[in-house]
């Protein structure tokens, strides 16, 4: 078995409604289970600032799938629910970004584990840290200025239960 981070994040909409869906859908796949999910944060804009503010949170799965497979997974989940794709970093239904896929290192043409801009990015590492405490190390004191706890993981875990 394979465990794997996958960060999400939606900034058009029902923002919390479009999470949720994208929860449901990777634990809706047969050869995924979500097992952790952080609280919900809204988040500051990073990269292409003249947007809307983010919701974004951080799930932990299991997996059969390879890192590919579920990067193709993650990409449908993203064209169902409708991502519209213009600006890059610009707004997004929802954006589904793998961040580890256990120790590997993976460099290939359409996926590069773990995520490179992770590093740096608040908005991944306060939810990543939330249910992973030391998964990562920090080079300097994480600045979460522009990261605000928004809601309890219970809005989106609530139906993960039942499967
Ligand atoms: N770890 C990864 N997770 C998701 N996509 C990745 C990863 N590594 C590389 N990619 C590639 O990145 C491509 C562009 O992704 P996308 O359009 O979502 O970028 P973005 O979300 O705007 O920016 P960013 O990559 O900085 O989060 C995808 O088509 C995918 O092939
Ligand atoms: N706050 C925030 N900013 C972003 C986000 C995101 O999910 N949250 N996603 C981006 C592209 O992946 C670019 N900028």
């Amino acid at each position: 078995m394979n465990v794997s981070f996958i960060s999400i994040g939606s900034n058009i909409g029902d923002r919390l409604h479009h999470l949720t869906d994208a929860v449901r859908a990777l634990h809706e796949h047969k050869e995924v289970t979500v097992t952790v999910v952080s609280s919900i944060y809204e988040t500051t804009p990073v990269g292409f600032i003249d947007q809307a503010d983010f919701l974004n949170l951080v799930v932990k799965v299991e997996t059969t799938l390879s890192a590919h497979d579920l990067l193709g997974s993650c990409q449908e989940i993203e064209n169902d629910l409708g991502r519209i794709r213009e600006v890059r970093w610009g707004p997004r239904t929802v954006d589904l970004d793998i961040l580890l896929y256990n120790n590997d290192n993976v460099e290939s043409e359409n996926l590069i584990v773990p995520h490179p801009r992770m590093g740096e990015r608040a908005f991944v590492l306060v939810p990543l840290l939330e249910i992973a405490p030391g998964i990562v190390q920090l080079e300097s004191a994480l600045d979460d200025s522009g990261v605000v706890y928004w809601k309890s993981a219970e809005e989106v875990g609530r139906f993960l239960n039942v499967k």
